[in-house]
């Protein structure tokens, strides 16, 4: 039944926001790396460190590719894996061999950040711990290879804990932000909800509807029928007025379940107004429209509020109509709305035109 059924998934767009974010910063993270690799490569070579300027150079190399990937080919995920890993092999390399006058560890820093935010919490938090266990292991082994760098044990104990308390901060950072980044998605998701819907029966509201309506009566022109029944509660003050506010609420819910119970799969009714509720009937000509008016009126009729002590039953009239020719949204309602009048004047508790 497309009685509560969005048109337009909720929170598509906020969350696609987040991901068009999201690549565009795996973009910019690639350019930057492949910028600054490309600037330290060029110093390696006024340097003539020929063999840093090489890895250098193939690190900028990767980051471009990466950001061809990203830019180019949307394969953002892809794009990301080959930063993260080529970043982290980067940074061993620079461990291993010093960089330039043995500071080369001092840019592990960048690490945390760039994996949180590209991996999010958790799997950032993991790929951290492998990264900072073998760097560890890089720094504190003995000689692995020949020309290995050799650092001061107060350096390699103060590298190790500010990246840890980096990886802290970076993943305090990325924990307030998805917490962020989920509100407003929630929020979003309310929104888009309240928009669409009515919040107290959870129909359409009269927005929705009007939006269904103007595309039937869009269609209507290459030759599809459709009706609509507009329908109202009778007497629903005096339910307010006898049982109180919350009890009309009440009668206001169960009604509008009533009506989600009996409609077909094709049908959309929304609540247009206090007591008022406008039913879309695709493909349906007035004696079909009739039949189910009927169908609507008469469950109306016969369920029953169960209230603390007592149960009470309300009666609805509705005005039908059926879409014909070219004829304008406007004069569609208005003319459901006269017939409903003289549902009303004829008695109430009736279904007008009879067919
Ligand atoms: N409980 C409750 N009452 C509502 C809501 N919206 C509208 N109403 C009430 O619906 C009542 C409508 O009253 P009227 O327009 O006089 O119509 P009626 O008493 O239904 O009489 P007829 O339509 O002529 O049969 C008013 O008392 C409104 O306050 C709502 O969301 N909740």
């Amino acid at each position: 039944m497309k009685g509560i059924e969005l048109k337009e998934p909720v929170s598509t767009k906020l969350q696609s926001l987040g991901e068009l974010q999201q690549t565009k910063v795996i973009a910019l993270f690639s350019l930057v790396g492949m910028t600054i690799t490309g600037l330290m490569a060029l110093f390696a070579v006024y340097n003539q460190s020929w063999t840093l300027a090489l890895s250098l150079f193939g690190s900028s190399s990767i980051f471009f590719f990466a950001f061809y990937l990203v830019k180019w080919r949307n394969h953002s995920h892809v794009s990301s894996i080959i930063i993260t890993y080529s970043l982290y092999i980067l940074m061993f390399y620079l461990i291993l061999t010093g960089g330039v006058a043995n500071t080369g560890p001092l840019w592990i820093s960048i690490v945390p950040p760039v994996t949180v935010y590209i991996h999010g919490l958790r799997k950032g938090l993991i790929n951290i711990s492998i990264f900072v266990s073998i760097a560890a292991f890089i720094m504190f082994s003995p000689n692995i290879i020949e020309q290995q760098a050799l650092y001061p044990i107060e350096f390699k104990l103060r590298i190790i804990y500010s990246f840890l308390t980096i990886s802290f901060l970076s993943a305090l950072y990325e924990y307030s932000r998805t917490g962020l980044y989920n509100s407003a998605l929630a929020l979003n998701n309310k929104l888009n909800y309240l928009a669409h819907f009515d919040e107290l029966t959870g129909l359409r509201n009269r927005r929705s509807a009007e939006i269904i309506l103007d595309d039937h009566v869009l269609k209507a022109k290459s030759g599809a029928t459709f009706s609509v029944l507009l329908c109202d509660i009778d007497f629903f003050k005096q339910v307010n007025d006898k049982y109180g506010h919350n009890i009309g609420d009440k009668v206001l819910v169960e009604t509008a379940n009533v009506f989600t119970k009996l409609l077909r799969d094709t049908d959309y009714v929304s609540r247009w107004g206090g007591e008022e509720f406008l039913f879309i009937l695709p493909d349906t000509n007035i004696n079909e429209a009739y039949d189910i008016a009927e169908r609507i009126r008469t469950a109306v009729a016969q369920h029953q509020v169960s209230l603390m002590d007592h149960d009470i039953s309300v009666t609805i009239s509705i005005g039908i109509q059926e879409h014909r020719g070219i004829m304008s949204l406007d004069n569609l309602i208005s003319l459901a709305d006269k017939y409903l009048y003289e549902a009303k004047r004829a008695g109430r508790n009736r279904c007008l035109p009879h067919v």
